[in-house]
């Protein structure tokens, strides 16, 4: 198969999409694709960051973490979205990284990217699915081929049957509520085979 370049692009501000990204990572590496693991620039004020512990404390651990840029999606076959719910909708920052996205839309670049979507939310109907359905809207324009996990394995049912894309309710004490492990690991190891069937198919 292809050599499928995997980029995983999220934000998190007290990391629960940052651990469902690692999974996607680990099994993105073990399908055999080139992986980057990238975070989208924040846009919050510190005083914001510096109010709520987790995230301050989230925001130092990841630090390092690369900033996601145009030219990653332009790198990648496949990409992989993982976002919070910022009332049932994609979190600002995640969006200002969407639309920065014209210039390689324009001229094509975005179309037959292999791409797929993860999202939390505080309860179990806060808004996962909207917020998933809200990026793929932006999928749709850029012509790329959203590979939602459906009900292709059995590690939906655990994780909540999401069949968008991964997603989790993040409790109070701030671990997750479902068991997503196994279905965030599905859904990278599909979302990177079949950007190498597309890829073997577009002759590249
Ligand atoms: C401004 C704001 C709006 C939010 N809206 C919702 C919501 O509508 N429904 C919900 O269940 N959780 C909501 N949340 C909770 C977050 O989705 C939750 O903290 C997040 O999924 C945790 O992910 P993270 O650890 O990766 O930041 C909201 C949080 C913030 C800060």
């Amino acid at each position: 198969m292809a050599n499928v370049k995997l980029a995983i692009i999220y934000y998190s501000s007290t990391g629960t999409n940052y651990q469902l990204s690692k999974w996607a990572e680990e099994a993105g590496k073990e399908a055999g694709a080139e992986v980057k693991l990238l975070k989208v620039q924040e846009l919050a004020p510190q005083a914001a960051i510096d109010s709520n512990p987790g995230w301050k404390a989230h925001a130092e651990a990841t630090k390092d973490v690369p900033v996601a840029t145009p030219a990653d999606l332009d790198w990648a076959d496949a990409i992989i979205f993982s976002v919070p719910t910022r009332f049932g909708n994609v979190p600002s920052q995640m969006k200002q990284f969407l639309d920065t996205t014209g210039g390689l839309w324009a001229q094509g670049k975005l179309a037959n990217k292999v791409v797929s979507a993860m999202a939390s939310a505080g309860n179990p109907h806060g808004g996962q699915e909207a917020t998933i359905l809200a990026l793929h809207t932006t999928f749709y324009h850029w012509g790329a081929i959203i590979a939602a996990p459906g009900f292709t394995d059995q590690s939906a049912y655990p994780a909540g049957g999401n069949p968008y894309g991964t997603s989790v309710t993040q409790k109070q004490d701030g671990t997750m509520a479902e068991d997503v492990q196994a279905a965030v690991k599905h859904q990278a190891k599909r979302t990177v085979t079949v950007a190498g069937w597309v890829k073997t198919g577009l002759g590249k």
